[in-house]
């Protein structure tokens, strides 16, 4: 059923026993290609599975090369999969009663410049077969939505990056689809873009809406997401609500701060001697060289012995603990745990070839 934004239930909001709007399963992607040395395959998707409800904020996490943008371009039918399954309410992906349903916002949406806002949103609603009556009246609620009434006759050559974006948002939601697939919307924004490109993001969320996308933004996911998915080389690595991606009673997301005198280049070495690889993968990135007298670093630990080491450790060496406090991992500590893992179980052993 499509409906109005306006007219959106915000108690429609997801439900485990809704049938998913996303349905993915083992699915596989490789990519053969040419170069100077012949013919290499790329896998790109290993057999993940995943699946969005309706109303959820789903985010797709993952560094470089993840996987990110094949998934999305299967889920849009632009890319065949090699292997496994993938459906939109039911139907299979490409379909056009997939298509239908769903908006898109790609990574750099080209709005040719001689638009206005309105008139763009007139283009894309005749591409969308609307009539002109439906194209005036869904303009004027997405421009309301964005934020763009009032500069709807401003040519989009005027625009910042943020009101480009958020005309991006209005022209995916254009022919009022049941699904918006969001391909890094606040890349390249700057924080004031961010800022007004989640606002939209947030409101569509509390209309119910379903949303997937992907980005390298954590703090951004952790704002506007109510699930996420974290992939690293083509494979799933975690699924789930934020807050249960990283339960603070599973003892290898014990995150702890550590306050402490002296020179940080001279302690992260004996933190990291003390912990194992893969907590050292959180460290590295969380030691914060504030220029204070006293320092913070902040690491996860696989259990309560890990962090007794790391004290014994410091201690051992006569660094001063000024505070130590357990506190919840944030999507951050959680994504480089997992990534981190990730990349240390397929780096190649000394001598040993790819
Ligand atoms: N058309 C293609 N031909 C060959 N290899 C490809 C193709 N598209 C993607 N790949 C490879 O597949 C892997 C996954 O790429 P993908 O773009 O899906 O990842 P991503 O998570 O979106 O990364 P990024 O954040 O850098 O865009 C990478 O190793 C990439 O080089």
């Amino acid at each position: 059923m499509i409906e109005s934004t306006s007219h959106l239930d915000p108690s429609s909001h997801s439900s485990k026993t809704a049938p998913a709007i996303v349905d993915v399963r083992g699915l596989e992607k490789t990519y053969s290609t040419l170069s100077v040395r012949g013919r290499k395959q790329v896998h790109a998707l290993r057999g993940v599975s995943l699946e969005a409800r309706p109303g959820d904020v789903f985010g797709l996490l993952g560094p470089n090369g993840a996987g990110k943008t094949t998934m999305i371009k299967i889920l849009l039918g632009v890319v065949k999969p090699s292997g496994g399954s993938a459906s939109l309410f039911g139907q299979p992906v490409g379909s056009s009663a997939a298509r239908q349903r769903v908006g898109y916002l790609p990574e750099s949406l080209r709005v040719d410049l001689h638009h206005t806002a309105r008139s763009a949103l007139r283009y894309y609603g005749r591409l969308s077969r609307m009539n002109s009556a439906d194209i005036q009246r869904r303009s004027d609620e997405l421009l309301e939505l964005v934020g763009l009434q009032g500069r709807d006759q401003e040519s989009v050559r005027r625009f910042s990056k943020g009101m480009y974006q958020r005309l991006g948002l209005a022209q995916a939601l254009m022919h009022d689809p049941d699904l918006l697939v969001l391909d890094e919307p606040t890349d390249g924004l700057d924080p004031v873009g961010r800022n007004e490109v989640r606002k939209v993001i947030e409101r569509l969320r509390d209309l119910g809406k379903t949303i997937f996308l992907n980005s390298h933004i954590l703090q951004e996911v952790e704002m506007v997401c109510t699930r996420v998915a974290i992939m690293a080389g083509g494979q799933l690595l975690a699924i789930g609500p934020i807050d249960e991606l990283a339960s603070p009673g599973d003892a290898s997301n014990l995150f702890f701060d550590v306050r402490l005198e002296g020179d940080p280049d001279e302690i992260i070495p004996i933190v990291a001697d003390a912990v194992s690889p893969s907590d050292r993968s959180t460290l590295s990135v969380a030691a914060r060289r504030s220029g204070e007298a006293t320092h913070r670093i902040t690491m996860g630990a696989a259990d309560q012995m890990a962090v007794d080491r790391v004290v014994d450790a410091l201690r051992g060496r006569g660094v001063s603990i000024v505070r130590l406090e357990n506190r919840r991992p944030s999507l951050e500590d959680t994504f480089m745990r997992l990534v981190g893992s990730a990349a240390a179980s397929q780096r190649p052993e000394p001598g040993q070839q790819f």
